[in-house]
């Protein structure tokens, strides 16, 4: 732990970044100390019960309304609900990785819907979008009053400047940016890329652990909030704001990360996925992957999430008289996954680090037919595995490719072949 970060999961927290920034006893007095304006920012509505409760308490140098009003922007391959450009077809699909762009290009004009659903406007389903970027956001900044934004780094470290905060990440941890908190993204190298899950629903929280108990998979303590940090910048800036699946722009003349203080429970957070305390089978047979759930955003149905975020860590398998790697399936819940490194267990190849594929709804799926026969015959000792790092979006409703997503070069069209040589073993008897 370094003194840039509080930990905790949706903890009340303190924080000012010059001394006596924080009213004492009171939420918006009369005068604000140093000279600062007070806002509220609001996750959910004020009757909200407790639990679920978010809200936090801003001390800043102007106040967010200060600007002009915003004008509708350009939108590159950005795309939102209802998510109707193409049908969706029932097979499974793969994508190579996207390439870096060659023109300049920051984090909000690099982004690129893959597929999506629900209705943003009814504060339901998830828009999964690609993020590639040469270029870093210095006066410019964005905000997403549509959804929460679950970022997963793929390649590059970056530093999301929010206005709560300064968020450093690297490929293997994952940054959470809750709905309306404004912020720019910094390049620490000359390339970035990785995957977007905006979710429209109820905010991601950490799943119950049931008979695991009081520990174990996401913990706690391992979810990082920054401390407050501002820039008290004057001149000429543009906000980009994704509202009602459109992008718009606002010209401000002072930077909108100007809060010097701030105390609440809506706060933007990190995570290190290798901090994930894996629970697996020490005895036999391969457990449902909802074992991996890091963070899941549910829906209004019970056990029934509007999107679970869940990962495939380095782990050993140890499972005996077992077939290891994933089974064939066809499932309700609607599957996206990507890759942060390394190989996928049920995968031999084509699942490539950058890229991603899609199972919806009923659509078989499972291990290609290399790493059947393979694990069909391995010798069942304890294996590591070691260089790989998977992830899966899964969601209740049909993940609805784009047209883009569709078209591209980058989609698989021989995907369906890495089933095709799976060969007839039945024997009757
Ligand atoms: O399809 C996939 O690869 C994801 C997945 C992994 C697993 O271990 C079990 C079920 C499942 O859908
Ligand atoms: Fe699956």
């Amino acid at each position: 732990m370094n003194d840039r970060y509080m930990s905790g999961f949706g903890n009340e927290f303190a924080t000012e970044a010059e001394p006596g920034a924080l009213p004492k006893g009171q939420n918006s007095p009369q005068k604000a100390p140093l000279g600062l304006y007070t806002e509220q920012l609001s996750g959910t509505p004020f009757t909200a019960p407790r639990l679920a409760n978010r809200r936090t308490w801003a001390y800043r140098i102007r106040p967010s309304v200060m600007h002009k009003p915003y004008e509708a922007a350009e939108q590159k391959l950005l795309r939102s609900t209802p998510f109707d450009e193409a049908p969706t077809p029932p097979n499974q699909m793969r994508w190579d990785p996207p390439p870096i762009p060659t023109e300049p290009t920051d984090f909000v004009d690099g982004l690129i819907t893959i597929a999506g659903n629900g209705d943003s406007t009814m504060h339901s389903g998830v828009a999964i979008h690609l993020y590639v970027a040469n270029k870093s956001m210095n006066d410019r900044f964005f905000y997403d009053a549509d959804g929460e934004l679950l970022i997963v780094p793929q390649m590059g470290r970056l530093i999301f400047h929010t206005e709560l905060g300064r968020i450093e990440a690297a490929p293997g941890e994952i940054v959470v940016i809750q709905r309306g908190i404004k912020f720019r993204v910094e390049l620490l190298e000359k390339q970035a890329r990785g995957y977007i899950c905006e979710n429209y629903g109820a905010m991601f929280r950490l799943p119950d652990l049931g008979p695991i108990g009081a520990n174990g998979l996401a913990n706690t303590r391992d979810f990082l909030t920054p401390v407050a940090s501002y820039e008290d910048r004057e001149g000429s800036f543009r906000v980009t704001s994704k509202f009602c699946g459109k992008l718009w722009e606002g010209e401000y003349n002072h930077s909108p990360l100007n809060v010097v203080a701030w105390h609440g429970n809506y706060a933007p957070y990190k995570y290190d996925l290798a901090n994930f305390n894996c629970i697996n089978s020490v005895t036999f047979d391969h457990p449902d992957p909802s074992i991996y759930t890091v963070l899941t955003a549910p829906s209004e149905i019970p056990g029934t999430a509007n999107c679970d975020f869940v990962i495939f860590p380095p782990r050993w398998m140890v499972a005996e008289h077992t077939f290891r790697p994933p089974w064939f399936h066809r499932n309700f819940m609607n599957e996206f996954m990507g890759l942060i490194k390394g190989e996928y267990d049920a995968k031999a190849e084509g699942f490539v680090p950058g890229g991603a594929s899609l199972h919806n709804c009923m659509s078989g799926h499972g291990p290609d037919a290399a790493t059947y026969e393979k694990a069909s015959h391995a010798e069942l000792k304890p294996q590591y595995l070691g260089d790989t790092l998977a992830f899966m979006f899964e969601t209740r409703f049909v993940c609805r490719p784009t047209k883009y997503a569709l078209e591209t070069a980058q989609l698989q069209h021989e995907y369906y072949t890495c089933w095709q040589d799976l060969k007839k073993h039945f024997r009757k008897p």
